[in-house]
């Protein structure tokens, strides 16, 4: 392994000298590194030097407990402002335990050292929860969960299927159906906010479950069927209980079929049973499809072409699609949701994209993938606004297969590191707290205006184990943002204008936004 010792300007004009570690890929797909320490590794402080919250907080169990209410003013939900207390207090690099040792950092070259560093199997923690149930109940880890090699084994072929540029644009023309109907009930119904966070959750598993089941769910419909409002409350208690075993706050269920444990089985298992229905049926039009020569060899349905995967069984193929909902439900309501926020709460900004939105669709068209590659103010605007309110709780994180050092400490090789981008973001940009979507747009030199770091807003993780759902993700959000302001001009009541985010484990306002929807004639 050989150390670099780099001189780097950051984009507020400081300099800063940087230690990162050049690895070979032989080096990374070692576990430890077995290497001579460089001089500048030896030089780096101990692991046990790093500051941090002391004395009991570090002990087992109770320490994890002692960072939140009634010790502390702060909850897992405004975890964002717990690390920057801590940060305030002990500076760039921070030691503390949340269930388990983690290491913060906020430093966007701690940040790049951290991912390139996480080898060839990239490892997140998994949530424990999901794990006793998996074990309970025999039942093997899926995305999200499993680690190594195994994981490396299931992702290659759904990466396959899901990260191609087309994978997402060949649901677009289902999902604009999808979004009319979501449209339709703004257009006509007084909603309350509570009633419109919920409309937002069935516009999410609407979307994603004609891309994973193949089928809409109905769940606009007046008299929603049974058995999906049944599949949807599950998913948001099982959602809620995972939440409420986070960062150590409940580890009971380990051992013991805990209320929270038996909560998250029963909303499981109705999951599970709905979806292998849905899955049923999809192979049932697989077969015919297959009989009547009609399956096309590059088959560019998601499920079809899972299914007709001879070594993946009906059960694997729910698990998947499971791991896939429940990822991709919760993330994108919410963040829908902010981003309409944002651009309430900028009406200028708004009208720039309505402008744009209207020249390149007109006031019906739907949203197409052509059409999507001229909106360059929509995505520059999405991109302000995941750096304004980051989507994550800490930011990303990793447990690192190699001893690393970071912000001069050395931290040894299965540490879990935390990324926390909501402090880089504000920090490393000039007028952080407003929302500039220009910034992001590039000049007619082809040079972005605000060159920031490129490690600092990454809503979707970077590298090999990013986020799988990415392009399903941003084309939700950008399909509700167009179609909405197509139609309708978005205010927020006064009662709203300063919304707090709080993160569930995404953000929400802490009291549901009174959204104002106005008809633009
Ligand atoms: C606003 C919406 C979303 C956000 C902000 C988001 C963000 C993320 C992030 C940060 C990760 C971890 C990446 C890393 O560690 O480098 C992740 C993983 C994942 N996401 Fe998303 N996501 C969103 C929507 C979706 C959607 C729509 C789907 C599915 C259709 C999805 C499926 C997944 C899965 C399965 C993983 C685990 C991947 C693995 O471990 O290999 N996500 N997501």
């Amino acid at each position: 392994m050989t150390m670099l010792r780099l001189s780097v300007v950051l984009h507020n004009g400081l300099e800063r000298h940087v230690t990162v570690m050049k690895l070979n890929k032989s080096v990374r797909d070692l576990s430890t590194s077995g290497c001579p320490m460089s001089s500048d590794e030896a030089k780096a402080k101990p692991f046990h030097a790093i500051p941090g919250p002391g004395g009991l907080y570090q002990w087992p169990f109770i320490g994890s407990l002692l960072n939140f209410k009634p010790f502390t003013k702060y909850s897992p939900e405004t975890i964002p402002d717990y690390f920057n207390h801590l940060h305030d207090k002990y500076g760039p690099v921070i030691r503390l335990r949340l269930g388990y040792p983690v290491v913060v950092v906020a430093d966007p070259i701690d940040i790049e050292t951290v991912f390139r560093n996480e080898g060839k199997y990239p490892r997140r923690l998994a949530f424990d929860l999901l794990e006793a149930y998996n074990k309970r109940n025999n039942l093997q880890a899926t995305l999200g969960q499993l680690q190594g090699p195994e994981w490396h084994t299931l992702r290659a072929p759904v990466n396959k299927r899901l990260l191609k540029v087309d994978s997402a644009t060949h649901y677009l023309g289902q999902q604009n159906q999808v979004v009319e109907d979501f449209v339709k009930i703004l257009e006509t119904q007084e909603l309350s906010p509570e009633q419109f966070q919920d409309l937002f959750f069935r516009y999410a598993s609407e979307s994603i479950a004609v891309v994973l089941f193949n089928k809409r769910l109905g769940l606009f419909d007046a008299n929603p069927d049974k058995g999906s409002v049944d599949f949807l409350k599950a998913a948001e208690t099982a959602l809620k209980m995972i939440q409420n075993s986070l960062y150590g706050k409940s580890v009971l269920h380990k051992w013991f079929r805990n209320e929270t444990y038996r909560t998250f089985e029963t909303a499981h298992n109705l999951i599970r049973r709905v979806a292998l229905g849905h899955i049923r049926q999809a192979r049932e039009v697989l077969d015919t499809q297959v009989k009547s020569g009609l399956l096309k060899e590059e088959e560019p349905n998601l499920l079809l072409s899972l299914l007709s995967e001879r070594s993946l069984t009906n059960e694997q193929v729910a698990d998947i699609m499971i791991a896939l909902y429940f990822a991709g439900t919760d993330s994108t309501a919410k963040y829908s949701q902010v981003f309409l926020y944002n651009l309430a709460k900028n009406p200028d900004k708004q009208n720039i994209l309505r402008r744009e939105i209207l020249d390149v669709l007109g006031p019906d068209g739907p949203l197409t993938s052509s059409a999507l590659s001229r909106m360059v103010y929509l995505k520059a605007a999405l991109k302000e606004s995941f750096r304004l309110i980051f989507p994550l709780p800490i930011g990303n994180h990793r447990v690192l297969p190699v001893d690393v050092v970071l912000g001069g400490y050395k931290i040894p090789a299965g540490v879990c590191v935390y990324m926390f981008n909501h402090r880089a973001t504000k920090t490393h940009f000039e007028n952080p707290d407003q929302f500039l979507p220009e910034r992001w747009l590039r000049s007619e030199d082809n040079t972005k205006k605000d060159p920031a770091h490129s490690m600092i807003v990454l809503p979707f993780g970077h590298g090999p184990r990013n986020c799988i759902g990415r392009r399903f993700a941003v084309q939700e959000i950008y399909l509700a943002a167009v179609k909405v302001l197509q139609k309708l001009q978005v205010d927020v009541e006064p009662e709203s204008s300063s919304a707090k985010f709080v993160y569930f484990p995404f953000p929400q306002a802490e009291k549901p936004i009174r959204f104002k929807f106005t008809k633009i004639c």
